[in-house]
């Protein structure tokens, strides 16, 4: 990717863990919402995704785009969905057709699929010993409005696809945090995506040719219910985490060299 990327978005969790991965890694030209504390060391804009002039400004000169902008709280409500994620997502995508962009990776997530984690299968789908597994073929299942904002923003990829012939990869990420997986948390720690494995995936997504790609961002925790083959696959994801390599906050394995 020669070309400059664009990363809206780039002020949160996400952004952090992409940007202190693949700092070097590329060009890039950074979206926040509000004026970040420090000079960041890239080209970037303040803006808002629901604006067209700020979204248009964002995407001058881009190659491609990771869009992680929007409303993350599984709680959030409509109105906020509706403008942040679902309006901003497509605004986005108008804007990268116009641009005549390559790549759109777009920040799905688990919440998308959130209604196949019935009473039946749970919590026995979180333990390790289970083989229940999605695999990115299954038909959304949002559980909260958030989850129907991210369904919908993989649709308005697929539309974005077939009809300007976008690259566009979307990940179904699962519960991103630094360090060490989420305690005492067995669903979270079934999802769970480590800062480099969230870098890695999203780098993969940048460097590998596809189509149209609905993958799972976890990393290779023993404990999971989200397939990683299709990731492995098309786009050649290595991870190297594991929440079963942890006790708590300590590590106690390393992963397989
Ligand atoms: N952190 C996680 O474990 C997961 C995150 N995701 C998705 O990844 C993306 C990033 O999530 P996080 O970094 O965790 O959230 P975050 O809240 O830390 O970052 C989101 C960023 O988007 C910005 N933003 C919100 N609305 C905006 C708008 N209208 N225009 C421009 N910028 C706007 C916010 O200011 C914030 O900096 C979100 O789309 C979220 O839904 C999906 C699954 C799991
Ligand atoms: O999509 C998201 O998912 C993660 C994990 O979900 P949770 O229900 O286990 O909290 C969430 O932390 C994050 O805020 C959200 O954007």
């Amino acid at each position: 990717m020669d070309d400059p990327v664009l990363l809206t978005g780039a002020g949160g969790a996400v952004g952090a863990a992409i940007l202190e991965g693949l700092e070097d890694a590329y060009e890039w030209k950074l979206m926040f919402h509000s004026p970040p504390a420090e000079e960041p060391d890239h080209e970037y804009l303040v803006g808002d995704v629901s604006s067209e002039g700020d979204v248009a400004a964002a995407m001058d000169g881009v190659g491609a785009v990771i869009h992680l902008a929007g409303d993350p709280r599984p709680e959030a409500p409509w109105d906020s969905v509706l403008e942040n994620n679902i309006d901003g997502t497509q605004k986005m995508y108008e804007a990268a057709v116009d641009e005549g962009v390559e790549k759109f990776v777009f920040a799905s997530s688990n919440h998308a699929v959130g209604s196949f984690e019935t009473d039946e299968r749970t919590p026995e789908m979180y333990r390790p010993d289970d083989q229940y597994r999605l695999d990115g073929t299954e038909l959304p299942r949002p559980g909260n409005l958030y989850g129907v904002s991210k369904a919908t923003g993989e649709v308005l990829g697929r539309y974005y696809h077939d009809q300007y012939g976008l690259s566009v990869c979307n990940i179904r990420i699962g519960n991103l945090t630094r360090g060490h997986p989420p305690i005492d948390y067995e669903r979270g720690q079934a999802m769970w995506l480590s800062y480099r494995d969230c870098a890695h995936i999203h780098d993969c997504a940048l460097q590998a040719d596809y189509e149209y790609e609905i993958v799972y961002g976890i990393s290779d925790n023993d404990r999971k219910y989200y397939s990683i083959e299709r990731a492995k696959e098309a786009l050649g994801y290595d991870p190297q985490d594991n929440s079963a390599h942890f006790d708590g906050e300590e590590r106690v394995a390393e992963p397989e060299p």
